[in-house]
């Protein structure tokens, strides 16, 4: 599919010209089309409409957590999920509404449950025996409230993805084992509680997963636990969260089926299996599938450096410190250029990062036309895990992030100076 571009033949992203972006606000810069996050939450909804279920979208806001974006999830009537205190009180500080948040984390700390349980969380996600006693404690403080939970389990299901993200395997960090009996020896503990609201369970079996067939392992898996649960603990659930997880494209060669039509196999699987109590509400987390298509970042090119018989090696004004997802899963990306996104690629080039390490190549087979020192390059599909793993590695300040939509830019996070940089750093003069 050829990329968006107005009279002058320039890439445009939310209907504003991309040269035009990075003049005004300076590259590297993170520039978010809002049309398309707010266009994929609504697809997921949409297959729960038509097939009549309960459910929440819950934006996984790790993949991108700033204020305007919890601002968008909140006018998207999207729930949310937060896995620290930091994005907790970002999505605070946006004002989201707390019942539509659920708190992850496999080792939250007391006073990170601390300040759940004093902003109100709707739901906490409770992953390990250590949070279930502290989580209790912590409400014994206060015995006439009640807190809705979630129990993670780990189904013991491997998706198909890089190691670092699968999740939903036995031999795992994260979540309740079911096999081994844990998950049950969980229900039973918390269903002792009356201070806990138990609403069902939840379950993440990975990230940038292309095969449905995982999700619809895990959601027979999910709904048999919850059959036993039901005939031996009497417990009748009202949450079914199956995580997030569904992949992108990244480059031509990926080719994933839409990320609604994930949800879609994942509701048919769960309504087959004729469950003994009514259909409990289904929720879903997705992170990278909003924010990852709908975002660009766009560089400069510097220096290159050419040796005959190698490939060329293009740099541009940012790496690793923007998008550490190459140099830490490998991951691949493609670039065009700016002024004419649709131009055919005459060059294999390196396009490399500015920061003191070998690895930093952000792509290592970018296929360009001619670029000259001062192009502008714009990389596609980094809208998630781009900006929420910015580093300050080699003291680079962090870019900034701009909104486009309609044909207007909006800045929504400066860029760091670099008094930034130094500002909680003390003397030992
Ligand atoms: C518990 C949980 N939910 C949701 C997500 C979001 O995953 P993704 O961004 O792949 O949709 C993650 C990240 O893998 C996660 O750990
Ligand atoms: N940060 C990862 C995904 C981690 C998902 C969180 N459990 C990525 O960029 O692909």
């Amino acid at each position: 599919m050829s990329d968006p571009t107005n009279d002058a033949g320039h890439l445009t992203i939310g209907g504003v010209d991309s040269l035009q972006l990075a003049e005004q606000f300076q590259t590297p810069l993170y520039v978010y089309d809002v049309s398309a996050i707010r266009d994929q939450i609504r697809a997921f909804k949409r297959v729960f409409e038509a097939q009549h279920f309960n459910y929440a979208v819950s934006y996984a806001s790790k993949a991108f957590a700033t204020i305007a974006m919890y601002q968008v999830a909140k006018q998207e009537a999207c729930h949310v999920d937060v896995v620290s205190g930091g994005e907790l009180y970002t999505a605070a500080q946006a004002d989201f509404p707390m019942a539509d948040v659920s708190f992850h984390g496999n080792n939250k700390s007391e006073k990170e449950l601390r300040e759940a349980l004093a902003l109100k969380v709707g739901t906490i996600v409770v992953d390990n025996f250590y949070e279930l006693q502290l989580l209790g404690h912590l409400l014994a403080e206060t015995p006439e409230r009640t807190q809705n939970i979630l129990l993670r389990v780990t189904p013991g299901i491997s998706a198909h993805t890089h190691a670092y993200i699968s999740t939903g395997q036995t031999d795992s960090k994260f979540g309740f084992d079911v096999d081994s009996g844990l998950a049950f020896k969980a229900a039973k503990l918390a269903l002792a509680n009356p201070q806990f609201n138990l609403l069902g369970i939840h379950a993440h079996i990975g990230s940038q997963i292309f095969d449905v067939a995982g999700f619809i392992g895990a959601t027979q898996k999910l709904a048999n636990i919850l059959k036993d649960w039901h005939e031996q603990l009497d417990y009748t659930p009202s949450v079914l969260n199956v995580g997030g997880g569904f992949g992108i494209a990244y480059t031509k060669d990926d080719d994933p089926i839409p990320a609604e039509d994930f949800v879609e196999a994942i509701l048919k699987t769960l309504r087959a299996q004729n469950l003994p109590f009514d259909l409990p509400a289904v929720w879903i987390e997705p992170g990278r599938s909003i924010v990852g298509p709908a975002g660009f970042q766009l560089y400069t090119v510097g220096s290159s450096k050419n040796v005959e018989g190698l490939r060329p090696y293009i740099a541009i004004d940012g790496g690793m410190g923007d998008n550490l997802r190459p140099a830490l899963y490998q991951a691949e990306y493609e670039a065009v250029k700016a002024d004419d996104p649709n131009a055919q690629p005459t060059q294999d080039v390196h396009l490399v990062g500015k920061y003191c390490e070998s690895g930093d190549i952000l792509i290592n087979h970018a296929h360009l036309p001619a670029v000259q020192p001062g192009d502008v390059l714009a990389v596609k599909s980094c809208g998630a895990y781009g900006y929420s793993m910015a580093s300050n590695y080699n003291r680079n300040p962090i870019p900034a992030v701009v909104f486009a939509e309609n044909g207007q830019a909006k800045l929504v996070v400066r860029r760091q100076s670099y008094a930034d940089l130094t500002q909680n750093d003390l003397s030992y003069d």
